[in-house]
C-alpha cells in the first residue's frame, strides 16, 4: 500500500514537472497549475490536510460537484486593501478619538503621521497588563518582546516570561489579545505608542496599561462604526482597494463549475455593495454591465462572526437591496431553499444553521470557507462546524520572496547546525572517555588494581586518549562549539531580519514554527496569498504529508526531493527549511 501510494505521488509530481524550481522548493504540487498562470509571489497555495484534499476529490469523483459549496469572506479576502493608506485611516481616526473623546494628551496628535504599517505583524500577542507585544514559538515560549517600541533584552524577556512563573500561560483574553487579522495591526501600533509616551512622560497618562489597551480598542472600533473609515473608502475605493484581475474570473469559474457560492461578511450591506461593485466593475465582466450579485447564490452581510458560527439564536433578516431596509425572516420554514431565495438572496445576521439550510448541506465538511481572520473565519468555523477552511495570507507573498532569495543563508545555518551536532557528539564522547578513565582510577584506588599493574579486564581497555591530550582536545572542542553557536545565532538573526527587522519570519520564531504557523497548520486546510489562486475550481489539492522530525531521517520516501524540490537533504536549505 505504502509503496503504491508513493509511486502515485511521484508520478503526480512528474506530471507537474513543468513547475521548475520554485514550487519544488516547497514541494507543493497543489500550486503548480496556478503558478503557470499567476505571478509567482501570489501563486503558492498550500494544502495541509489530507481530509480536505480527499473530500474535494471524492466529491468530484462521485459527481457530487454541486455539493461542494464555496463561501467567502469579503474584507482582506476578496478585497485586498492598500494597507499603507487603509490602516492610516484607523490609526489617525483612533488617535483623534483617544485625544478628543478619552482625554489622552494632546501632544500625541503630533504623532499622527508617524504610523508605520510594516512595524507589527499578524500573530503577535499584546500583553495588555505589562504593556508588551510578544512573539512566541509554537510551544508558547516568548522569543521576541517589545515594551512599547523598546526591545526587551533576552535576560529581561526570560525573567518576565519565565515559563515556571507563567505556568504555561494561555496568553489569552482578558489579559492578552492576539493580532488575528490585519485590521488589528493599528491597535498594536497605537498601544505601543501610548505605552512609550507613558514611560517618557511620567504622570501624563495615568491609566493602567490594560485600560490603555481597552481605550485603544474602543477608539479603533469606533472608527469602523461611525463612518470615519467607510465613508472615505466609499468616496474613493481605488485609493484603498487593490484590483486583482483574477478575482472576478475566479468567482465566475467557481460558479460555472456548479458550486454554490456564498458571501459571508461582517461588513454591512451598504459597504459590501460599495466594495463589491468596485471590485466587479474593475473586471471585464463589470465593464460588460453585469451585476456582482450574480456571482453569488446567497449574500450574508453584517454576519457578526464569530457569533454567526457559534450562536444558533442569532436572527436572520432579509435586506431590501433597493432601500437597504431590513425585513424580518425566520429562514426557510415550509418552502425549498430555491423558493425561499426567490424572495431575495441578500441577508443580514443569522447563524450557521440558516446557511446550512439555504445550502441544503448535511455536514460542514461540504463547505469550503475562504477567509483572512484566523479566529473568526478559520479557527471557529473549523473547530465548531468542521468547515473546510482556506486562510488568505497576503503576507505570504513577501515571505516566499524572502525565502526564495535566502536559500544560501539557510543552507549555511543548516550546515553550521550540522557542525554543532558533530562537535557536540565528539565533545560528549571525549567527556565520556575521561569519565570512564576517572572511574577506573577510582576503582583501582579502592581495590588497588590500577596502581599495582594488575592486568585484569579493566587494563585490557587501553585508554584511547592520553589524559592531558584529551583535556586539551576538550578545550578545543568547547571553544569551537562556542564559535559555531555564536555563528548560528548571528546568522539566524540576520536571516530573520531579511523577513522583518523586528519580528523576523512570520511563520518561524528562531528555528521553531511560530504560534501563527501552528494555527495555520492546525486550522487551515489550505492557505494562500490570494483568494484568486482558487482560479482552478476542479483542481485536486494534494496535501503536503505530515512529518515528525524522525520521519525525515528514516523511512520517508516522500522527501522534498520526491515532491519535486531541486535537491534533497540538508545542503540546499530546502530540507532545513522544513526541519526548522
Ligand atoms: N466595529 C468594528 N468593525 C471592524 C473592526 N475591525 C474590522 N472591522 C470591520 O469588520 C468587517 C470585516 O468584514 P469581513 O468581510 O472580513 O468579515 C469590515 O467591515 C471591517 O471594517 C473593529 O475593530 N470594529
Ligand atoms: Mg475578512
Amino acid at each position: 500500500m505504502q509503496a503504491a501510494g508513493v509511486q502515485w505521488v511521484l508520478s503526480v509530481c512528474e506530471w507537474h514537472g513543468l513547475v521548475g524550481g520554485l514550487v519544488g522548493v516547497w514541494g507543493m504540487t497543489g500550486c503548480v497549475d496556478v503558478l503557470v498562470t499567476c505571478h509567482v509571489q501570489q501563486s503558492l497555495t498550500y494544502s495541509r490536510a489530507f481530509s480536505c484534499c480527499s473530500t474535494l476529490s471524492v466529491m468530484l469523483g462521485r459527481g457530487l460537484v454541486l455539493c461542494l459549496v464555496g463561501t467567502t469572506d469579503m474584507d482582506y479576502t476578496l478585497s485586498q486593501y492598500n494597507s499603507e493608506v487603509f490602516e492610516m485611516l484607523s490609526f489617525q481616526g483612533a488617535l483623534n478619538n483617544l485625544v478628543t473623546r478619552l482625554g489622552y494628551p494632546e501632544a500625541l496628535l503630533e504623532r499622527k503621521d508617524s504610523y508605520d504599517h510594516h512595524y507589527f505583524i499578524r500573530g503577535l500577542v499584546v500583553d495588555k497588563v505589562r504593556g508588551n507585544i510578544i512573539k512566541m514559538d509554537r510551544h508558547k515560549y516568548v522569543k521576541v518582546a517589545l515594551h512599547g517600541f523598546r526591545a526587551l533584552s533576552k535576560a529581561e524577556r526570560e525573567t518576565v516570561y519565565d515559563p515556571t512563573e507563567s505556568a504555561w500561560n494561555s496568553f489569552a483574553e482578558p489579559n492578552y489579545a492576539v493580532l488575528d487579522t490585519i485590521f488589528s495591526i493599528p491597535d498594536a501600533y497605537l498601544f505601543a505608542l501610548l505605552i512609550d509616551y507613558k514611560d517618557a512622560h511620567p504622570g501624563e497618562i495615568t491609566q493602567s496599561n490594560i485600560q490603555i489597551y481597552t481605550d485603544v480598542r474602543r477608539s479603533v472600533d469606533l472608527c469602523h462604526r461611525d463612518g470615519w473609515i467607510k465613508e472615505q473608502v466609499a468616496a474613493d475605493p481605488s485609493r484603498f482597494i487593490h484590483v486583482d484581475p483574477n478575482l472576478v474570473p475566479m468567482l465566475q469559474r467557481l460558479r460555472r463549475s456548479g458550486r454554490k457560492m456564498f458571501l459571508l461578511t461582517n461588513s454591512l450591506w451598504d459597504y459590501t455593495e460599495v466594495v463589491m461593485t468596485f471590485l466587479y466593475n474593475a473586471s471585464e465582466a463589470g465593464r460588460d454591465g453585469g451585476d456582482w450579485k450574480d456571482l453569488f447564490d446567497v449574500i450574508i452581510c453584517g454576519s457578526c462572526k464569530p457569533g454567526f458560527l457559534i450562536d444558533k439564536r442569532l436572527s436572520l433578516y432579509r435586506v431590501d437591496v433597493a432601500s437597504g431596509q431590513l425585513v424580518n425572516t425566520e429562514g426557510i420554514i415550509y418552502e425549498t431553499a430555491d423558493e425561499y431565495l426567490a424572495g431575495g438572496k441578500v441577508f443580514q445576521g443569522g447563524n450557521w444553521t440558516h446557511l446550512h439550510q439555504l445550502l441544503n448541506i448535511k455536514t460542514g465538511s461540504q463547505l469550503l470557507y475562504v477567509g483572512d481572520h484566523m479566529y473568526s473565519d478559520i479557527l471557529r468555523s473549523k473547530r465548531q462546524l468542521g468547515w473546510r477552511t482556506m486562510l488568505v495570507i497576503p503576507e505570504l507573498a513577501h515571505e516566499i520572496n524572502v525565502l526564495a532569495s535566502n536559500t544560501t543563508q539557510l543552507a549555511r545555518i543548516d550546515s553550521l547546525r550540522h557542525q554543532q551536532d558533530m562537535l557536540d557528539d565528539s565533545f560528549e564522547c571525549l567527556r565520556g572517555e575521561l569519565d570512564r578513565q576517572d572511574n577506573l582510577k577510582t576503582l583501582g584506588a579502592t581495590d588497588g588494581s590500577a596502581s599495582n599493574g594488575d592486568s585484569g579486564a579493566r587494563d585490557s581497555e587501553a585508554p584511547a586518549w592520553n589524559r592531558s591530550d584529551a583535556v586539551k582536545e576538550l578545550e578545543r572542542l568547547r571553544s569551537e562549539l562556542t564559535t559555531v553557536k555564536a555563528a548560528i545565532a548571528k546568522d539566524t538573526e540576520a536571516y530573520h531580519e531579511a523577513f522583518h527587522p523586528v519580528w523576523g519570519q512570520l511563520f518561524k520564531t528562531g528555528l521553531q514554527n511560530s504560534t501563527f504557523a501552528k494555527q495555520v497548520e492546525s486550522y487551515a486546510c489550505l492557505y494562500t496569498a490570494s483568494a484568486s489562486n482558487l482560479l482552478q475550481p476542479n483542481r485536486y489539492w494534494r496535501c503536503w504529508p505530515d512529518h515528525l522530525p524522525h520521519d525525515w531521517k528514516f523511512g520517508r520516501q516522500e522527501t522534498p526531493a520526491a515532491m519535486g524540490s531541486p535537491k534533497a537533504g540538508g545542503e540546499d536549505g530546502v530540507a532545513s527549511a522544513v526541519d526548522l
